[in-house]
């Protein structure tokens, strides 16, 4: 399938493990949320899907391409944006943007326009020359996000993007994410807060190192509020 599909994934580290026979797939234009208290396992998860670790258990296929088999073209179909900042602070949004470019291989007129309609898709084109350490917590994750989406990726991992931002960042990444995925864009966003979760997407809850629920939102929900249910379910609260 294209999308995103996980298969009877299993990691460990030394004698603890962090994600155990999890599976779920994420159709094609879809936003789907990995729900989870704090050790869950999803950044263990985010790592597998990013390969900078690898599980000799499971399965992970990108955009129709194995992760295992076809590195490099599932991994060119994949954007990410990591729970830490990854943006060098010394460097304008631009010149961010313009390295990350270059890895994806693209430079000169090409890597330009696709800067300019990522930084436009944002709201963030006219901060294009301005130093990134000079840029508020809201900002730099917007330019986290336009860099992440240079190359066209079909599926986008968003691991717990609005930590540290205040509620009206919070709010305009969630929505901008979700339009991302009405878009056509494969969304999988990782978060502990229920209240980034909209009724009608899917649903993953994540709970030591196994898949505890996985459907759409309000369906899990169900009569009770969905940080309700989480904190039934998970014993943490959201
Ligand atoms: N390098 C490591 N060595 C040993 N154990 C680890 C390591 N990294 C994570 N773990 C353990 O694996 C489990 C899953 O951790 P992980 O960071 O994937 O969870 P998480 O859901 O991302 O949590 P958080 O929301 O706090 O980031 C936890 O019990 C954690 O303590």
């Amino acid at each position: 399938m294209s999308g995103l599909l996980v298969e009877d994934l299993t990691y460990s580290y030394g004698p603890k493990t962090a994600l155990k026979d999890v599976s779920f797939s994420v159709a094609a234009g879809r936003f789907c949320v990995l729900l989870g208290p704090n050790g869950a396992g999803k950044s263990t998860l985010f790592s597998l899907l990013t390969r900078l670790l690898v599980s000799s258990k499971g399965r992970i296929s990108i955009a129709g391409y194995d992760l295992q088999c076809q590195p490099r073209a599932a991994l060119a179909r994949l954007g990410i944006v990591f729970q830490q900042t990854t943006l060098d602070l010394d460097l304008t949004v631009a010149q961010n943007l313009r390295y990350f470019a270059a890895l994806h291989g693209l430079s000169g007129k090409d890597a330009r326009m696709r800067i300019d309609a990522a930084l436009d898709q944002l709201s963030m084109r006219e901060r294009d020359g301005e130093k990134t350490r000079s840029l508020n917590g809201g900002h730099r994750r917007r330019a986290e996000l336009a860099r992440a989406l240079i190359h066209d990726p079909e599926v986008l991992l968003l691991d717990e993007p609005t930590v540290g931002l205040d509620a009206a960042a919070r709010r305009s990444i969630t929505e901008y994410a979700h339009h991302l995925a009405d878009e056509g864009k494969t969304v999988l966003w990782a978060t502990h807060l229920t209240d980034e979760v909209y009724d009608k997407d899917r649903l993953v809850i994540l709970h030591q190192a196994q898949v505890l629920a996985d459907g759409f939102a309000a369906e899990i929900a169900g009569d009770m509020p969905l940080a309700d249910r989480f904190l039934s379910l998970t014993g943490a609260e959201a």
